[in-house]
């Protein structure tokens, strides 16, 4: 069995990888950055370390790597692939959706065995998006053989892995924690044999309950955290204040879990402490502009902040607290991040009001458009 993985970052490592080669798949990985794809294959294996006391090493190897900009290759590797699994990033599955086209169109004529691809990014619907990107490069007769041969169940990642800083350039350092959930309905043949995955008939609780509670929390506590001065989650974790906010926003979304899918409300307060723990985690050290990135994305209508603080009003939940985490991400003028200085651009040159309009999508006329507002200028004060 042969597993062709997209991104061979910190989670396409630490997590994906691990398991997929765990499972029994001959993993090739295929990324971007050359020296990467150099070093996985002068070394043919490297190793996961848990952050915790016991700094257990795992090896995983037999692995190997290709470029993902050299198309020929890639479409050669897709040929007998069994699995096509990605962590890149949710605004690179555009990019890499062309050279998926291909290598499907070039399967079709050689191989009629069923595939599919997961698409492990932090959001909903990740691997739709995906299918719809690659069905845009399909010819109608490529789409009606995809239809039949090709699944894109989406899933749910869960596993911390912050930036690495080794001098093995391929060791990963992870949380032990980690979930990994995929949408059984749409696969397409055999269900994946993998160790760790959960299949379930319905995605939605699960990835809701996951972006909505771990990254809803832990994008407050970044964004909090960077503007009171601190540097890593930890660090800004045991500021009273910016705990007591983190605590109540992601008590807010569990409030709208707990209506929305019926999740018990007992075991979403477990589920939020032993989350709270994970990012205490004195074994990791995860800065806070890792965690804020790409600020824009966050600010989405369907993302972390906005998406659930939306919902909220549907089911007569005042998200004040969400609102805190949404102006905080206003105030990331992080310079190292593209999407920070473009929502510091835009908010010199539109002003605050157009600007959180402009991202959030929330209107004028939305009670949480004030509150947010509000907000923002009660953090700044509180920063003099
Ligand atoms: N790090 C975490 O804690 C964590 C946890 C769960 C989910 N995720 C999600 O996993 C995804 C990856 O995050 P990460 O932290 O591993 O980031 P990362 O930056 O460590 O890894 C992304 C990798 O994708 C590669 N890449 C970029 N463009 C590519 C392309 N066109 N083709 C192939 N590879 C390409 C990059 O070179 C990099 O190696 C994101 O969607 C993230 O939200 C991350
Ligand atoms: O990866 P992002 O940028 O969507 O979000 C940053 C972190 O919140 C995220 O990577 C978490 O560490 C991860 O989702 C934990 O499972």
């Amino acid at each position: 069995m042969k597993a062709l993985h997209f991104g061979a970052g910190n989670i396409g490592r630490g997590f994906i990888g691990l398991l997929l080669n765990h499972s029994g798949y001959e993993v090739c990985f295929a990324d971007v950055v050359q020296e990467l794809v150099d070093e996985i294959n002068r070394r043919r294996e490297y190793i996961v370390e848990m952050a915790d006391h016991t700094r257990q090493q795992i090896r995983v190897k037999g692995v190997r790597a290709i470029n993902s900009r050299d198309l020929h290759t890639v479409v050669t590797e897709m040929l007998d692939a069994n699995l096509i699994t990605t962590a890149v990033g949710p605004n690179v599955l555009q990019r890499i959706a062309p050279t998926i086209a291909e290598g499907l169109s070039e399967r079709f004529k050689k191989n009629a065995q069923p595939l599919n691809l997961i698409a492990c990014e932090n959001m909903v619907g990740g691997s739709s998006l995906l299918k719809e990107a690659v069905y845009h490069h399909l010819s109608e007769a490529d789409r009606k053989k995809a239809d039949e041969l090709v699944g894109f169940p989406n899933a749910a990642v869960d596993r911390i892995v912050p930036l690495q800083k080794h001098e093995d350039k391929l060791l990963v350092t992870v949380e032990p924690f980690y979930e990994w959930v995929v949408d059984r309905s749409a696969i397409v043949g055999e269900i994946p044999d993998i160790k760790g995955i959960t299949y379930v008939d319905d995605l939605q609780p699960y990835i809701e309950r996951k972006l909505y509670t771990v990254n809803t929390g832990h994008a407050t506590a970044a964004y909090l955290s960077y503007h009171f001065g601190y540097q890593t989650i930890a660090e800004g974790l045991q500021d009273p204040y910016i705990r007591q906010v983190t605590e109540q926003a992601m008590a807010e979304t569990s409030r709208l879990l707990v209506a929305k899918h019926s999740f018990q409300p007992e075991q979403q307060e477990q589920y939020r402490n032993k989350i709270l723990d994970r990012f205490s985690n004195p074994h990791l050290a995860d800065q806070v502009t890792r965690i804020g990135r790409s600020p824009i994305r966050k600010l989405g209508p369907d993302d972390r902040l906005v998406g659930p603080a939306v919902q909220s009003l549907n089911y007569g939940i005042i998200p004040e607290n969400l609102c805190i985490g949404i102006a905080s991400a206003f105030l990331f003028d992080y310079a190292g991040d593209e999407e920070a200085v473009q929502i510091q651009k835009d908010i010199k040159e539109k002003g605050l009001a157009e600007t959180v309009q402009l991202y959030t999508k929330i209107k004028p006329d939305s009670p949480l458009f004030p509150l947010i507002l509000e907000k923002l200028d009660d953090l700044k004060a509180r920063k003099n």
